[in-house]
């Protein structure tokens, strides 16, 4: 019988199969084990992943070594760094690796490392009973999917369960430091599973062995040459010796033709190789051969790493399958902090990135000098809107034995940190200057975070500002416009980054602001993130240029000749009558009505003051639902009291003809009427949304009326505030608010 010491043994030449297995346990064993053994009921959730594993479709299956074997590594790191404070834990077992070893005879395949092993509550608690905050959502990402593809289960953390989609009956012997007993841990699967007392005994001295007794159809898995294939595609990059028990045939010289060999008089003989060959001896050697050879891949030289070596890093690292990272940064800090790290920008961001960018999240694998830390640092690392990156670094300076609360505290933590934040936006610059292609697509992804890192970042706000893309008049399809370049392109005139924000590109498009501007050649940026607005309000310029909004204030552009103002007063002038008249008629709305200089094809446009709400904002606000606090905010009680402007267009025959009828006496009520719509739809155009929208289709529904020669009941005229005092407790009803803008 194999004894478990043997696994230790890096080279034999027994024929069998060493560790335990199946046969493992004698028949009095398993006899021991269900005398003894205590049943527990998976719970609810994990059940359900079973039940998902065990009728899932063969695709991927043999991602459940990876699983194991990432297992295995994460309890070996958990010892290594336990180790560090206290070496006494290290003398339970003190070889740190994983081997695994199949047995034909018995159908089984086993997997042992000497990691940190499980007691038997942690057996109970990890393998069945305790929910993981992952279960859920990999149920339902599952259902979603409905591709049976189980291979994004290790992003999850349920990974072990994984097991079950080769074998039906599963064992994991385990011994932990902290339990003076091995225990087993047996299940079929979906239902329960069992724990005993090992009646072996201690086995193990410390660390876990998984069992696994495969199905009838998953027998590909006894053979090393696949199990080796896998490992290598899977597990390349553990940093622990993998070893497997495999066979290969060995050619032995026998006696005779060493005899033959020591005869000077039949040379010639020798080389005939039919004479030779019934002197040469095939054997079957077995014997423990390391898989991974590699170094870890941080401490080679990048120009010695294939791109499909970083990828497949990437992977590995972040346990994820979801395609190639879009970029990465390998590189070495020295001088004042010595360490290595590699960065990468993922394919996409996490699901939940955009939503919890307060929280810190696992992004970084902290080593010192070669051994795993932790990869709970993330905030230290990074700041949180460049959480998005994953990385590892190795540091060389810090003490072995730093602990990790105190190593939040480190100076050469925040040292590394600052070099990470210059890096990764050297990274974006490069890819920025590289890679139009791909820095689109992460832009794409990325864009949002960058913006809050111009928000957020003091020290980095104009080389982030510069990274920054959007869409504009000359490129409205795809965000590539960035700051540099479109003040390279700027009119010669122009004194400003003009903006327009709306809630799409189609909006900002129909928006009266942009006739003149853009006819005239000026170039504008699109803001559709809601993000942008605030942007604005952090970021007033970039490189000696200030933003302004089309739809804001008074907006500087054209011919600023004496001739052109002339000419401007003239028509201020000639338009008096008819602006005096808007302004009392809607009175309630506006306190200004001005001659435009950016309407081209509109008749009018409502332009919000300098410190005004446009109506984009309006509609964000809305969005993201105030409350009640906030709106008694002194702050935007003042930007939402301020009035707006109505600019009306000269050359327009409406406004032309409006004058006409001003001048020629007080309009009546029709006309009145008239220009009561004409308002509420400029105000749609430019941006906001209409209050009083039954009386505005009433409104319509009496000029279709008129039009079609119909009697239609006379709709009420435009609502003055007097009128709404009862509905005035909420300042914006709370009906206008639509679910949550997350990114605010
Ligand atoms: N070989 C092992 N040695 C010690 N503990 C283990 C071993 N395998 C699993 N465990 C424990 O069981 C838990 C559950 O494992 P599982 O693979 O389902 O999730 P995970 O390892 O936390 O996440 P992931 O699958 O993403 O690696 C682990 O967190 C660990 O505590």
């Amino acid at each position: 019988e194999p004894q478990q010491g043997e696994q230790i043994v890096l080279s034999s030449t027994e024929h069998h199969a060493p560790g335990a297995g199946a046969q493992g346990f004698s028949a009095l064993d398993t006899e021991k084990i269900r005398e003894t053994e205590e049943k527990y009921v998976f719970e609810t959730e994990v059940s359900k992943i079973m039940k998902i594993i065990i009728n899932s479709l063969y695709k991927n299956r043999d991602i459940f070594l990876r699983e194991l074997i990432s297992n295995a590594s994460d309890a070996l790191d958990k010892i290594r760094f336990m180790s560090l404070t206290d070496s006494a834990s290290m003398s339970t077992n003190s070889n740190l690796n994983i081997s695994i070893t199949a047995d034909p005879v018995a159908r089984t395949l086993t997997i042992t490392d000497s990691g940190v092993g499980m007691t038997r509550q942690q057996l109970k608690d990890n393998l069945g009973t305790i929910a993981k905050s992952g279960t859920s959502e990999f149920l339902s990402k599952m259902e979603e999917s409905k591709k049976d593809d189980v291979s994004l289960i290790g992003q999850f953390g349920v990974g072990f369960y994984s097991v079950f989609l080769v074998a039906d009956r599963v064992t994991v012997a385990s011994k932990s430091n902290d339990d003076p007993a091995q225990h087993v841990w047996v299940s079929d699967a979906v239902n329960d599973f069992t724990i005993a007392e090992d009646p072996r005994g201690n086995t193990l001295g410390r660390g876990s062995q998984i069992t696994l007794h495969l199905k009838e159809d998953a027998v590909e898995f006894l053979e090393p040459s696949n199990v080796e294939s896998l490992i290598s595609k899977y597990s390349e990059f553990i940093n622990f010796p993998i070893f497997l028990w495999k066979g290969h045939n060995e050619t032995i010289i026998s006696e005779k033709s060493e005899t033959l060999e020591s005869n000077d008089d039949v040379e010639e003989e020798e080389i005939d190789s039919e004479k030779t060959e019934p002197e040469e001896l095939t054997e079957e050697v077995w014997e423990w051969s390391q898989i991974n050879t590699q170094k870890p891949i941080w401490t080679r030289s990048p120009k010695d790493i294939t791109e499909e070596e970083y990828v497949e890093f990437y992977k590995t690292f972040t346990k994820s399958n979801d395609g190639d990272p879009i970029a990465w940064s390998h590189f070495k800090g020295e001088g004042d902090v010595d360490f290595r790290s590699i960065m990468y920008i993922p394919p996409r961001p996490d699901a939940n990135f955009y939503q919890s960018l307060a929280s810190a999240t696992n992004n970084v694998k902290l080593f010192i000098k070669r051994v795993f830390i932790t990869d709970d640092v993330a905030g230290d690392f990074f700041p949180r809107w460049l959480s998005f990156l994953k990385a590892i670094v190795d540091a060389e300076d810090l003490p072995l034995n730093v602990s990790r609360e105190t190593l939040q505290q480190h100076k050469t933590l925040k040292m590394i940190s600052k070099r990470l934040v210059k890096k990764a936006l050297d990274m974006f610059a490069q890819l920025a200057k590289n890679d139009e292609k791909k820095y689109s697509e992460f832009i794409s992804h990325y864009g949002v975070a960058l913006k809050y890192g111009a928000i957020e970042s003091q020290s980095h706000r104009k080389k982030v500002a510069s990274l920054l893309r959007f869409r504009s008049s000359q490129n409205a399809q795809d965000a590539v416009v960035g700051l540099d370049h479109y003040i390279e392109r700027m009119k010669p005139d122009q004194k400003h980054i003009f903006y327009a924000s709306g809630m799409t590109i189609e909006e900002i498009e129909q928006s009266p602001f942009l006739e003149r501007l853009v006819a005239d050649g000026y170039e504008v940026l699109y803001f559709v993130d809601p993000i942008d607005e605030m942007l604005m309000q952090n970021m007033p310029g970039y490189d000696g240029k200030s933003f302004s909004n089309i739809a804001k204030g008074d907006i500087k552009i054209g011919d600023d000749s004496d001739e052109a103002k002339a000419e401007h007063k003239e028509l201020e002038e000639t338009f008096k009558p008819l602006q005096n008249w808007l302004k009392s008629t809607l009175s309630e709305y506006i306190d200004k009505v001005t001659i435009s200089k950016r309407l081209a094809t509109s008749p009018m446009a409502i332009v919000t003051p300098e410190f005004g709400l446009t109506g984009h904002m309006e509609k964000l606000l809305a969005a993201q639902g105030m409350n009640a606090a906030q709106k008694e905010d002194a702050l935007y009680k003042f930007m939402a009291s301020q009035k707006k402007t109505l600019e009306v267009n000269p050359k327009h025959p409406i406004i032309k003809a409006l004058l006409d009828q001003v001048e020629s006496g007080e309009p009546d009520e029709d006309i009145t009427q008239l220009v009561t719509v004409l308002y509420e739809t400029t105000s749609i155009r430019s941006g906001f949304q209409v209050k009083d929208l039954r009386g505005f289709t009433q409104r319509i529904e009496e000029v279709v009326g008129k039009g079609v020669g119909a009697e239609v009941a006379k709709a009420p005229t435009l609502k003055k505030e007097e009128e709404e005092e009862e509905e005035e407790e909420p300042i914006v009803p709370e009906d206008l608010f639509v679910g949550g803008h997350d990114e605010l």
